[in-house]
């Protein structure tokens, strides 16, 4: 039996609860038809290629289906066990694999996935997900906070855990590594971790409330397991993860390790806009969030609702994603991060809800009156948020609120 791409278009096909559903934006290569692309769409990320094939070999059909085409939107439904049970890289090599250089089209994007219980249920989701506020710091009623130490690469480790503690001192709850920061010889990764530690301890003492850290592991993969035991070991309750450049097989062996430590994970994303920011081509940032949740982030960056440096981008319809049911999958706190500041943060919860972490770190450490003052005006400014009070009433009763507003105002930078 050949198989020609017209065997993988068929507009009357009804998707089975099995199926995991894709949505593509195309754009058809000069003189396709869009019914031709789409075909070529279902064929090349399923079973087919570009010939017709006469092998005459017996095979169990894993074709997926082109069933409906609006425009330039196309629906495409893949059987399950096209996917091996618990393997992301392998589900990225069919739905955002050739397909995304084919000359079929000029350019494509894969906008959405709906995904069957069937291939949810081999993955591991989040350990504590949202929960981590309460959790982890006991927090019910406010947005957690970060902050990352700048600049973001260059400091002594006696100069980061400094920051960390004035940081942690004024009220901020997690110190964060940035996404760049890693094992080097200026800062490293067992010295930074002991020291941010012992400084997260007195914090505490200091504050009665809990302090935790966000320690950058992203290395080779047995490097990251080495550094989440490390982690473990010293009391730490999570690791960061540059879940893009680290990839998604490093990460799924470090939800292995993380789940036998009862360790969170945090994902940053850097590299995501190398996918998601040109609207017409690439995988969106809505995906990578529905594959960083199979995976089993707790927290994922999603953007600040187009109000900080990042481009604009669908935050509030992604957090919407990432905290809906999903056969029972635990959700992932959102972190808002990027050029955000406390003039910011009234409108950012209007966007977001307050079941989100806020991570500043211009818009701490660049407070006239350091990094302290920084994370007062913060803390001030979500407390006030929970509490109903204006910002500018806040900003009455802390002065360091004050400084920050008369700097930055309510401007978006850029
Ligand atoms: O890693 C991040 O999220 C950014 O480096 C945040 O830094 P910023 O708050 O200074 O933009
Ligand atoms: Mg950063």
């Amino acid at each position: 039996m050949g198989i020609t791409y017209e065997d993988f278009l068929d507009l009357d096909y009804e998707p089975t609860d099995e199926d995991l559903v894709c949505t593509f934006r195309i754009d058809p290569a000069t003189g396709m038809s869009t019914e031709a692309a789409a075909s070529r769409v279902a064929s090349e990320s399923s079973n087919g290629t570009w010939a017709a094939l006469q092998t005459g070999a017996d095979f169990t059909d894993m074709g997926a289906t082109t069933f409906d085409i609006d425009g330039d939107l196309i629906k495409v439904a893949y059987p399950a066990g096209l996917f091996e049970p618990g393997n992301i890289p392998q589900v990225l090599s069919c739905i955002a694999g050739n397909i995304m250089g084919m000359k079929a089209v000029d350019t494509i994007r894969l906008l959405d996935c709906e995904w069957p219980e069937s291939v949810v249920s081999a993955y591991p989701g989040p350990l504590y997900g949202s929960s981590v506020r309460e959790e982890i710091f006991g927090v019910t009623d406010r947005p957690i906070t970060a902050t990352v130490p700048k600049p973001k690469v260059g400091l002594s480790t006696a100069a980061h855990a400094q920051i960390g503690y004035d940081a942690w001192v004024g009220g901020v709850d997690l110190l964060k590594d940035d996404e760049n920061l890693t094992d080097q010889s200026f800062n490293p990764f067992s010295d930074r971790l002991t020291e941010s530690l012992s400084l997260r301890d007195d914090a505490e003492d200091e504050t009665g409330e809990t302090k935790s850290y966000l320690i950058n592991v992203t290395a080779d993969t047995q490097t990251m397991l080495d550094r989440v035991d490390e982690v473990a070991a010293q009391g730490g309750e999570y690791v960061m993860v540059d879940i893009i450049t680290a990839g998604w097989a490093g990460l799924q062996t470090v939800r292995e390790r993380t789940e036998k430590h009862g360790i969170a994970i945090h994902a940053h994303r850097a590299m995501h806009a190398a996918f998601d920011r040109l609207p017409t081509h690439g995988v969106s940032m809505r995906v990578l969030a529905q594959v960083s949740r199979l995976c089993g982030v707790d927290q994922l960056h999603t953007g600040t609702a187009g109000l900080g440096k990042l481009a604009n981008e669908d935050t509030v319809g992604i957090n919407d994603w990432l905290a809906s049911d999903l056969y029972g999958t635990t959700d992932v706190l959102p972190v808002a991060s990027g050029g955000l500041h406390p003039g910011l943060l009234p409108d950012l919860l209007d966007a977001t809800g307050t079941n989100v972490c806020v991570q500043l770190g211009g818009g701490i450490h660049g407070h006239p009156d350091g990094t302290r003052a920084g994370a007062v005006a913060l803390r001030s400014a979500i407390d006030a948020y929970v509490e109903g009070r204006s910002i500018s009433e806040a900003a009455e009763e802390t002065p360091e609120l004050a400084v920050a507003l008369d700097k930055w105002g309510t401007e978006t930078p850029r």
